[in-house]
């Protein structure tokens, strides 16, 4: 039986060679924007992710109070979480308070151990998010609740830059400024057809000369970095995807089911390993952080086996560790 198997998929893999089914493969790309065949052994054993809707329910705070400024989901049955930035009316515009919430919502995905994946979005349409709210801009950063103003979207872009789980901006709309800027800290973005993307800060007087600078100029280089914060110029989605500034362009109605889906991708996959490959990812870019971080998941998985254990033993057994079974791979 193994053996039919195999000479059906040989066969299939040849008649795929010879005869291309380009329109399948097209078809098959716009579905699931994966670029392999169809047909690979993987693919063969492991079938395809499911593509219906995931089905969410509302997840509270830590005190399990409904968030204001943001929606906070967590998909049913599948360790998806969903953050959405709940300002329609200001084209999703942050504030103090919605990046408190924010970083709340992500510190309860990341401590949850059911959750792999996370989708960061804006409600509606028209806007992932336009950036600092401009109507609580004050001289020391932004001012909401308090008396005095805040720069706190900058503690969440270092928060998502090293959740040890990958976060994908889900953009429909506007992405401009701090909210462009928010889309390129996250670790893939898809958009739909609709998005628009694009720094504002010469224009309304602002700048971040931090992540907004240094990752952009990474992801699409230093000329069309320069490019887009000296001219404050939008870019539409498929221009955006030239730049390598988005993963995917799916049609607005297929934005959610498209996002769901890379994230079932992701979620098949081995965990450690694409914690691991975030931190090493991002790890030259983050100096002393980044390393600090790669370090850190070093030592993680060291603490799991027995030469580590070997050592925490003796010193609670007051005795010498005994490393000689522990082989000195070349
Ligand atoms: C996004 C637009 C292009 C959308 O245009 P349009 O569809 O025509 O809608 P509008 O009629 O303009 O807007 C509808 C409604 O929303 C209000 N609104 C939109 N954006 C904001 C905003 N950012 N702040 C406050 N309010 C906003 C708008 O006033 C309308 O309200 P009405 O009451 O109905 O009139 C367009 O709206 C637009 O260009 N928006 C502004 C984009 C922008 O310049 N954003 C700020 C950039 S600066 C920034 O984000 C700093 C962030 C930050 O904190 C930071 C600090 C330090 C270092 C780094 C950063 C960082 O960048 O992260």
């Amino acid at each position: 039986m193994k053996e039919f198997k195999t000479i059906e998929r040989r066969i299939a893999s040849l008649n795929n060679h010879l005869f291309p089914k380009s329109s399948i493969l097209s078809e098959c790309r716009q579905i699931s924007s994966s670029p392999a065949s169809a047909e690979d052994s993987y693919r063969l054993i492991h079938g395809e992710v499911s593509k219906e809707p995931a089905v969410w329910r509302p997840a509270l705070d830590e005190s399990g109070q409904e968030f204001t400024d943001i929606h906070y989901e967590k998909s049913v049955g599948e360790g998806i979480a969903k953050i959405t930035i709940n300002r329609p009316e200001r084209r999703n515009a942050f504030g103090p308070h919605t990046i408190k919430e924010l970083m709340r919502a992500f510190n309860d995905a990341r401590d949850d151990s059911s959750i792999g994946a996370i989708i960061l979005t804006g409600k509606g349409t028209k806007a992932f998010c336009s950036g600092g709210d401009q109507a609580l801009r004050t001289s020391d950063g932004y001012t909401d609740f308090e008396s005095f103003g805040r720069l706190n979207v900058l503690d969440l872009q270092v928060q998502i830059r090293r959740l040890p789980k990958p976060v994908i901006a889900m953009v429909a709309g506007y992405a401009v400024g701090g909210g462009h800027v928010l889309h390129m800290v996250c670790d893939l973005t898809i958009a739909a057809e609709n998005a628009i993307f694009g720094q504002t800060g010469a224009k309304v007087g602002s700048f971040d000369a931090g992540y907004g600078s240094s990752i952009m100029s990474r992801l699409v280089g230093p000329k069309k970095a320069k490019e887009m914060w000296f001219l404050s110029r939008f870019y539409n989605a498929y221009e955006a995807e030239k730049m390598g500034l988005v993963n995917a362009v799916v049609k607005l109605e297929n934005l959610e089911l498209e996002t769901v889906k890379w994230c079932r991708e992701i979620l098949r996959n081995s965990p450690t390993a694409i914690r691991v490959l975030k931190s090493a990812l991002n790890a030259v870019d983050d100096g002393h952080a980044g390393l600090q971080d790669l370090g850190g998941n070093a030592t993680y998985i060291f603490y799991g086996t027995e030469e580590a254990n070997e050592g925490k033993r003796a010193f609670m057994e007051r005795r010498s560790p005994d490393y000689s079974k522990f082989p000195r791979r070349p």
